[in-house]
């Protein structure tokens, strides 16, 4: 897109539209009035700062000459007054960082919790994944990228504001005070206005060119050393996730490898990094200490010639100083202005993911009086391969179905497809919901917390610590008794058997009225998966359930069976 954009205003242009799309819900939320304010109030201390520069200048001025003449008494009264700017040049410092601060924070919790609320909304945290796989890390959009969208805009556009202004104030009292410059060359009389403005703006202009080209290559190298410390990190990550199956597989060696490979990787562009900050320090410390000396060598011919008194050329020093910081900073900005676009385009990236996660067809069951009816549904692959066509069934409260058929066949899907989260099918799916519907997966989701969240989860936990103890006795968990308040993070220390029995508990503790379990027991040895089939068949005599499983074992437990036949063939018998 932008690659063929044919100049660089409707780039320009384009990105400011991506800007304004990601900034706008906030600038026109129900935050807005006091987000304006805080805005009016910061620029307004900014532009304060600048007016004070502005009075330190002429104080410059001031002073200087009364050393020059020997007042004493013209030297406490500038004492005096300095006392006052630089209080009141505090408080301006100390509100403008505070209040910017405040700014910030209130944009960027607004914003982190616009992105994860459209993230949640709509299952776009599960939908994501099924239409844009290349979307890399939401977690990262949401919580670094939003801060750095936030700081950044902020930043370089109040810092942008404070430039531009002081290199005008500051131009123009440069103006004012370096006078003309006369000289002859090869018998001609020149003549230069302003020639200090001058002066200044060609060392400015020479100092950042310069700092631009030896620093263009670091904004490039910053973002691959974040990419490649990123790597590392997921790289240590992934072995603390598989720490079993690595012990198990004695696969140190063989980590210690990768390791050592990404260590190395972000070693290598750190020393490029760091060889060429060395470059850009030489420059700017030698460019820096020049501009110390470099006013005062230009304006001392007019000093010495008594055309100025030394405040005046104490306060030409200081001027020049202002207007080649400013425009310094507005040159040094164009670099921010890189990461400022990348930023952008990644949010904008994932904001558009979402939008077409959110653009997927919802198919949602209807709410039936009673019992579970399907009427002609189709379920598909996201590519479009049939796995269920024309699919009918009925079944009343108290019905056992069991789905069975080869891997990959489309049993999961079609009851991701019946809890109304699987987007690629249609027809018509009804089901009494009053008590809810609940999904057993293979792989139980246990969330942080205490036992008695993960057993109640997704319901309120309960304070009946004598059903829920009852209920682990129940699905043979004795061991746990007693530890319903114990936080843990439960899913590594319970093996998966155990945290299968969990969520048996959680199906007689919630006692939906569709229970759907995809080899919610697969972990468990046919024994034990008979008692917790035998407890739901006792305890929940009602309620609709539709299990996924090979087990041949587990026919006994259901009235219905369903066949997968592949290419959307099935039977039901
Ligand atoms: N998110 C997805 N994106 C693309 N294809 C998918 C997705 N989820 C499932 N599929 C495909 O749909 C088909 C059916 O998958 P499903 O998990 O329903 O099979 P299954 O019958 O439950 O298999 P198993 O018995 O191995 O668990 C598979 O070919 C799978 O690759």
């Amino acid at each position: 897109m932008q690659a063929s954009a044919p100049a660089n205003v409707p780039t320009v242009r384009h990105l400011f539209r991506q800007f304004w799309r990601l900034a706008k819900p906030f600038w026109t939320s129900e935050e807005k009035w006091k987000a304006y304010g805080l805005l009016a109030v910061v620029v307004g201390l900014n532009l304060g700062s600048v007016y004070m520069n502005v009075l330190f200048n002429s104080w410059y001025n001031t002073f200087y000459n009364t050393l020059q003449n020997y007042d004493p008494g013209g030297f406490k009264a500038a004492i005096v007054k300095f006392g006052w700017l630089a209080l009141i040049w505090i408080i301006i410092s100390v509100y403008r960082f505070y209040l910017q601060q405040v700014l910030e924070i209130k944009w960027r919790r607004w914003f982190a919790g616009h992105l994860s609320q459209r993230w949640l909304a709509h299952q776009g945290y599960y939908r994501l994944q099924l239409t844009d796989r290349h979307t890399d890390n939401p977690d990262q959009r949401i919580a670094e990228d939003t801060q750095a969208f936030v700081s950044t805009t902020l930043g370089l556009s109040l810092g942008l504001m404070n430039s531009l202004v002081t290199f005008f104030s500051f131009v123009t009292i440069l103006w004012t005070l370096s006078g003309p410059l006369h000289f002859t060359l090869g018998g001609h009389e020149f003549n230069i206005p302003g020639y200090m403005v001058w002066v200044a703006l060609i060392y400015a202009l020479v100092g950042s060119v310069v700092t631009v080209l030896v620093g263009r290559p670091l904004v490039k190298l910053n973002f691959e050393q974040q990419r490649r410390e990123a790597d590392f990190r997921f790289g240590l990550v992934r072995v603390r996730e598989n720490a079993e199956s690595v012990a198990l597989y004695h696969g140190e060696v063989g980590e210690q490898r990768t390791l050592r490979a990404r260590i190395d990787a972000f070693i290598a562009n750190y020393w490029t990094l760091v060889r060429r900050q060395k470059r850009l320090i030489w420059f700017t410390s030698f460019w820096g200490q020049l501009a110390i000396i470099f006013p005062m060598i230009v304006a001392a011919p007019r000093y010495f010639a008594k055309e100025i008194p030394l405040g005046g050329l104490m306060q030409i020093n200081s001027a020049f100083g202002q207007v080649y910081g400013a425009l310094d900073f507005v040159i040094g900005s164009f670099a921010s202005l890189a990461s400022w676009k990348a930023i952008i385009d990644r949010l904008v990236t994932f904001e558009d993911s979402l939008s077409k996660a959110d653009a997927l067809p919802v198919v949602r069951p209807a709410e039936a009086a009673e019992g579970l009816r399907i009427d002609g549904l189709n379920v598909r692959k996201p590519d479009g391969t049939p796995l269920f066509s024309g699919l009918q069934l009925e079944l009343r409260a108290g019905d056992r179905l069991l789905v069975q058929g080869p891997s990959g066949s489309g049993k999961s899907t079609l009851l991701r497809t019946l809890a109304g989260i699987w987007p690629y099918s249609d027809g018509e799916m009804a089901y009494v919901m009053e008590r809810g519907v609940l999904f057993l997966a293979q792989k139980p989701y246990l969330p942080l917390g205490t036992l008695r969240e993960v057993l109640c989860y997704p319901a309120q936990p309960s304070s009946d610590d004598a059903d829920l103890n009852a209920l682990l006795v129940a699905v043979r968990l004795e061991h746990l008794v007693g530890r319903l308040d114990d936080v843990d993070n439960w899913s590594h220390i319970l093996s998966l058997g155990e945290q299968q029995r969990i969520a048996f508990a959680r199906a007689l503790f919630i006692r939906p009225a569709v229970l759907m379990m995809d080899e919610a027991s697969s972990a468990l040895d046919e024994a034990n998966e008979a008692i917790l089939y035998q407890l739901v068949e006792d305890r929940l005599p009602d309620s609709i359930i539709v299990s996924v499983g090979h087990r041949s074992t587990l026919r006994t437990f259901h009235n219905h069976h369903l066949e997968t036949l592949g290419d959307g063939g099935w039977q039901l018998a």
